[in-house]
């Protein structure tokens, strides 16, 4: 019946663009295979193979259009119309997010955007780079203590350093990954990704009725479990910061009834984000629910500590390879911070930091931290061409392959953080966190976390290179085999 329907409007449509004719009912999933690691280079080969262009394929019942054209890009993002996620994303995702902010649409979508938002305002950001120093320092003795022994799998320690960023950050609580990297969220959450991407390339995902027998199907709930259980353990400790410090306040005025978005404001200067979850009401008028808070804090935590310290290791991992680039990179840290190297960054500090923010863009430009990124179109799309893309496409940025095109970057396939000095550069040949309405809500925050940490490590440390990582594009990018870096204290340091 679908090979049919394709051979309708759908059809004619998608059929305007270079792709392999799909297969009933499989689609063109057996050219994607059935490792879900190997599946993006495949895609990749693909995008070559169809002289690396826009390119169509079907996934089961699902069809795919890539894109790598900016004007194309730019159509996508920009519409206010087009703002639902791709339905296989959603598939992937929600067994462990539900209907979190970056699954959900509508009345949901809308107002948990609009609450999280002022969390991620300078004036809110400001606050958190007065905590990078206690962690960075907890950090530094764990990375001193490999010195002159083997490398160091950074993955060990950035993500237990991201997580405990966020959590005082974004949720108000103190909780000491870095000291305690057995916990059993950082031993769940490791596993996560690659479940995720193996949903998103199954299409046999939509039959539950298979999945529930698919080995991964039991291990999936364990780790949904242990992750639901760290969220609801960061709410009631924060729930109980709060409710003291609301009790506090009522003694204090004690004729006075209490206006949460004036509490927020005033008394917790413009509050952390789960402080905002936790006062809000639905839109009945009652308090929000635990398990609604739930999905966006196990969201915000996972998505939020795997970009971040994944982006940053990558840029580690870059520099080990190319010294030249480490050394413009600390000659700017030794120009902005003269004698004092040890101290912390202030905001002007980080706004002066242009080549490190070059490299950072080049790092994901190169190992695209995430993929892909998409729309399940509502309606057809007409691209800068004059070509459509009709109703119900997954129309995708293909990261890997936007970052490769030849008619946007010269040299593609060479590592040159200057490349983004060049300031003819299109508006959307380079949008890692996503552009228009549904953008990253965090990328201020990622900017600052990626270039403060970034900043500290490389004014202590001169990083070599260690076994070869082997990178697999899943939802969001990861070696599978760790990255393993040496760290040799500088002299200035030392
Ligand atoms: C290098 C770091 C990061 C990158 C490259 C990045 C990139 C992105 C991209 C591309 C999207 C759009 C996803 C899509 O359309 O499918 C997105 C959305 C989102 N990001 Fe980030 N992100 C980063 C860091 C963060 C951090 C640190 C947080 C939270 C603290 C965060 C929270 C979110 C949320 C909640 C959304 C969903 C927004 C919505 O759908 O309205 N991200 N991010």
């Amino acid at each position: 019946q679908d090979f049919v329907k394709k051979r309708g409007y759908k059809w004619k449509k998608l059929s305007e663009f270079p792709g392999d004719r799909p297969l009933p009912l499989v689609g063109n999933g057996l050219d994607i295979g059935f490792d879900a690691d190997e599946a993006s280079f495949r895609l990749i080969k693909m995008w070559e193979k169809h002289g690396k262009q826009n390119f169509r394929l079907s996934v089961g019942s699902e069809d795919w259009l890539m894109l790598c054209e900016p004007e194309d890009i730019k159509v996508l993002l920009n519409d206010n119309f087009e703002l639902s996620k791709p339905l296989e994303r959603n598939a992937a995702m929600k067994p462990f997010f539900g209907y979190s902010v970056s699954t959900s649409e509508g009345e949901r979508w809308k107002s948990v955007r609009k609450l999280m938002t002022p969390s991620f305002h300078f004036k809110a950001l400001d606050r958190a780079a007065d905590d990078f120093g206690k962690h960075t320092q907890t950090l530094f003795e764990l990375i001193d203590s490999y010195e002159g022994k083997s490398p160091v799998n950074i993955y060990t320690y950035l993500k237990p350093y991201m997580l405990d960023m966020l959590s005082v950050n974004l949720f108000g609580v103190e909780k000491n990954y870095l000291k305690n990297r057995d916990h059993p969220y950082i031993k769940s959450s490791s596993k996560m990704i690659k479940i995720i991407t193996y949903n998103y390339f199954s299409y046999w995902r939509n039959n539950s009725y298979l999945v529930r027998f698919t080995p991964l199907h039991t291990e999936m709930q364990n780790i949904i479990r242990d992750v639901k259980q760290n969220s609801s353990d960061i709410i009631t400790q924060r729930r109980k910061i709060l409710n003291k410090m609301i009790e506090e306040t009522k003694s204090n005025n004690k004729n006075i009834d209490l206006n949460y978005d004036t509490f927020i404001e005033d008394k917790l200067a413009g509050g952390c984000l789960l402080d905002r979850f936790i006062l809000s009401v639905s839109p009945n008028g009652d308090p929000e629910k635990d398990a609604i808070i739930n999905e966006e804090i196990t969201l915000t935590l996972f998505t939020g500590h795997l970009t971040t310290s994944m982006t940053m290791c990558n840029a580690m991992y870059l520099m080990s390879l190319y010294p030249e680039v480490q050394q413009k990179v600390l000659d700017e840290q030794k120009a902005i911070f003269g004698k004092d190297l040890n101290r912390q960054a202030t905001t002007q500090d980080l706004n002066d930091m242009k080549y490190l923010e070059a490299l950072i863009k080049e790092t994901i430009r190169f190992i695209p931290t995430i993929p892909r990124i998409g729309r399940q179109l509502q309606k057809d799309l007409k691209l800068s061409d004059g070509r459509v893309a009709p109703a119900g496409t997954s129309v995708i940025v293909f990261f890997n392959a936007a970052a490769r095109n030849p008619r946007t970057y010269t040299e593609p396939e060479k590592f040159m953080p200057e490349r983004f000095f060049d300031t003819t550069m299109h508006p959307f040949a380079f949008v890692p966190f996503s552009a228009g309405p549904r953008n990253c809500v965090a990328f201020r925050y990622a900017w600052i976390v990626l270039k403060a940490t970034l900043s500290n490590i490389i004014r202590r440390y001169e990083i070599l290179p260690g076994p070869e990582p082997k990178f697999a594009f899943r939802l969001i990018t990861e070696s599978t085999n760790g990255l393993h870096l040496h760290y040799k204290k500088r002299d200035i340091c030392a």
